[in-house]
């Protein structure tokens, strides 16, 4: 059975992944995810120019009856020569990528300026889900400022490159983030991360359950399963055939899996649930995978890609 995927010239054996943020932010987190037989990559935590602590905790949590997550971990990572020194050292015969998150255009340009003139021989993921300026919604939420910035990285940058979106809820909006996205060169788009700005009470303490932001945080997990569909559906009927999509979010089943690659995934990413079950959730979930497409005997995931049916 063929479980692979192609983004540019990298083959992925498997197409499973872990999700920006979730067990990559030391090289033992990243190895871990690299090692196992049924992971297809690893992305790194999105990198800011310096080390960043993050917000205080508590900063993740997980909902009850499997609900899914939420967190506001204010982008604590070991800064971006940490990753790159992973990535130019690290001997694998996966492809790996590098997740940026600037929380400035310049960080931004500066790190992927870096990156271009680096032997690095991966793929770089943009998170355009990172704050603009102050008082202007979120980089993606900005369609001019999204187009300005790719504007300024696709005058110098080479490599294959692409772009972690938030999840978009207005068909209008679909139509206007794809316009610019495809006057681009993109591998790919990574969509969703987790749905911006929720809340979550304890029911015990009638408190909230993070600390940061007054208890607002994204939300991550089974819960945002039917966002994440609608978003790699909407983008893979709008964007150029050349941009790859990497499905991400409420992925907990094989069936989930399937469900993304049904929408047009070429990858699929796994957070919330690689945070409960560690990297044992990838040999699940390829194992549930499979026997989906046996169900309907399809060989290959090809059969299936981008297939899902409307009512006529
Ligand atoms: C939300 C930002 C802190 C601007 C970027 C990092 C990030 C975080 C984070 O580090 O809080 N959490 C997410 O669910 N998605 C993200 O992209």
């Amino acid at each position: 059975m063929d479980l692979t995927g192609q983004i540019a010239n990298f083959h992925f054996n498997h197409i499973l992944l872990n999700a920006a943020g979730v067990k990559c932010q030391t090289t033992a987190e990243l190895d871990q995810v690299l090692a196992s037989p049924y992971s297809g990559s690893v992305v790194t935590k999105s990198a800011t120019p310096m080390v960043r602590p993050g917000n205080p905790s508590p900063r993740y949590y997980q909902l009850p009856e499997e609900l899914g997550s939420i967190n506001s971990m204010g982008l604590p990572n070991e800064g971006f020569a940490y990753y790159l020194d992973y990535v130019l050292n690290k001997q694998t015969d996966k492809p790996v990528f590098f997740s940026v998150a600037g929380l400035t255009k310049d960080d931004n340009l500066a790190m992927l300026m870096e990156l271009e003139q680096s032997d690095f021989n991966g793929l770089v993921e943009l998170n355009l889900s990172c704050p603009n300026v102050p008082g202007k919604p979120q980089t993606a939420y900005d369609f001019e400022a999204t187009r300005a910035i790719l504007t300024e990285v696709f005058a110098f940058f080479t490599k294959p490159l692409g772009v972690k979106l938030p999840p978009y809820f207005d068909m209008v909006h679909f139509d206007m983030i794809a316009a610019v996205l495809n006057d681009f060169p993109l591998a790919f788009v990574n969509t969703i991360n987790s749905i911006g700005n929720g809340l979550a009470i304890d029911p015990h303490t009638d408190t909230v359950v993070i600390k940061p932001k007054g208890g607002f945080g994204g939300l991550g997990g089974s819960l945002v399963k039917a966002t994440a569909l609608a978003n790699v559906r909407a983008l893979r009927e709008r964007l150029n055939e050349s941009i790859k999509i990497i499905g991400t979010g409420g992925v907990t089943s094989g069936r989930d899996v399937y469900d993304l690659v049904l929408c047009g995934a070429d990858l699929v990413e796994v957070g919330t649930q690689l945070m409960v079950e560690d990297t044992p959730v990838f040999e699940r979930l390829e194992g549930e995978l499979a026997n989906e497409l046996d169900k309907k005997n399809y060989q290959s995931l090809a059969e299936i890609r981008g297939k899902l049916q409307t009512i006529a």
